[in-house]
């Protein structure tokens, strides 16, 4: 049985879930620590025991494991430590996370991004950075990983047609999701957001570089993270938050900074992006055909009723969906299928020529 301090694992976002799988592990050498993840490398990995951070490697073990269930360490993953000779740190287990944020990349690999979230904020400036089809996409890629989105918009000192755009915003977004216009250099973050920052809570801020992840996280935690100076001319910031990394705030929560997400698709399936988009689900099923496509068929009930750009993107989301469900098999034989297509295609010009 591993002993550990719950109220200290606490301030780092231990949950009475993750706790609770502790009782099931036996075999555990005595000294074994419970510890958090805060930057994942190649073979080694930093992290928290609730005091101080530290380095370890991977045990062969934990490598193989993790493989096996195509899966890989995550920043935010509660693992098992044990301290050999000469005082190395070696990880031997993962926890099962409770949540596991996960995006593809364009080459269609999967790339995991956190584990044991309780709330992604999803920030974007309210400058030339305000992109709904992206923040869409955001959407996806948390609800699909079963993690609470909260639309952080920055900049709304100094953004344009603020009013204009959160009125876009509440149109277009589903009216679960909530979203706060705001500064994030001052006091407002701190203050608009207590409702996710309880004591044990683990947030994760995702946005493209310069939306103000950095800043918020500063107004938000008690270290300091340096903020990217913005380039003249194209307003974008730099890239300045190389290792993603883990933030103690004042109120007891705990925030995950990652680097900005450059292309990249949600790691979710048809099912999940119906879940994130159910209106235009729920509306379909008022189509006169079962299977509308909702382009030009008569009797469509989701077309004129649903934000136009909206349809775009979620027929878009789910041709890479499906596109990304294929296997390398599945692909050869699609290609394969339209070559002989083509070939009788070409076939049947020839004998008219
Ligand atoms: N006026 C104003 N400036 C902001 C606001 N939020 C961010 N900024 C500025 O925008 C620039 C970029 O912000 P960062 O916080 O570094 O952006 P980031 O998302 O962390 O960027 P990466 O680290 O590159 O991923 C900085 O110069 C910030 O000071 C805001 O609400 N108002
Ligand atoms: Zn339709």
């Amino acid at each position: 049985m591993i002993h550990i301090d719950f109220e200290l694992l606490r301030t780092i976002g231990l949950t009475q879930s993750v706790a609770s799988q502790l009782a099931t592990i036996n075999d555990a050498a005595e000294g074994t620590l419970l510890a958090r993840v805060t930057q994942v490398h190649r073979d080694w990995a930093v992290i928290h025991d609730g005091v101080a951070e530290s380095r370890a490697r991977l045990l062969n073990k934990l490598v193989q494991s993790l493989q096996a269930n195509d899966s890989a360490l995550a920043v935010g993953d509660w693992v098992l430590a044990d301290t050999h000779a000469h005082g190395e740190q070696w990880l031997s287990e993962r926890l099962a996370p409770v949540t596991h944020i996960a995006r593809r990349t364009s080459d269609g690999r999967r790339q995991s991004l956190a584990s044991n979230v309780d709330t992604a904020l999803l920030v974007m400036g309210l400058d030339h950075d305000f992109n709904l089809r992206r923040l869409e996409r955001y959407l996806t890629l948390a609800e699909s990983a079963g993690v609470e989105p909260v639309v952080v918009l920055t900049k709304a000192d100094i953004g344009h047609e603020v009013e204009e755009r959160m009125r876009q915003l509440a149109e277009r977004l589903p009216r679960r999701v909530q979203a706060f216009a705001l500064n994030a250099l001052g006091e407002e973050p701190a203050r608009i957001l207590a409702p996710w920052l309880a004591p044990g809570q683990t947030l994760i801020l995702l946005g493209t570089s310069g939306a103000g992840k950095s800043t918020l996280s500063n107004a938000l935690s008690s270290s300091r993270q340096e903020t990217g100076g913005v380039r003249g001319g194209d307003n974008r910031g730099r890239h300045t938050t190389t290792a993603r990394s883990l933030h103690l705030c004042p109120s007891g929560a705990c925030i995950i900074d990652t680097p900005g997400l450059r292309s990249w698709q949600p790691d979710a399936d048809e099912e999940a992006l119906a879940a994130s988009f159910d209106d235009i689900g729920e509306l379909a099923r008022h189509c006169q055909f079962r299977d509308c496509a909702h382009e030009e068929e008569p009797g469509c009930a989701v077309r004129g009723a649903v934000d136009a750009d909206r349809l775009l993107n979620y027929r878009k989301l789910l041709r890479d969906a499906r596109r990304s469900q294929q296997t390398p098999l599945d692909r050869i034989a699609a290609r394969n299928k339209w070559k002989v297509v083509i070939k009788a295609h070409n076939a049947r010009t020839r004998q008219r020529d």
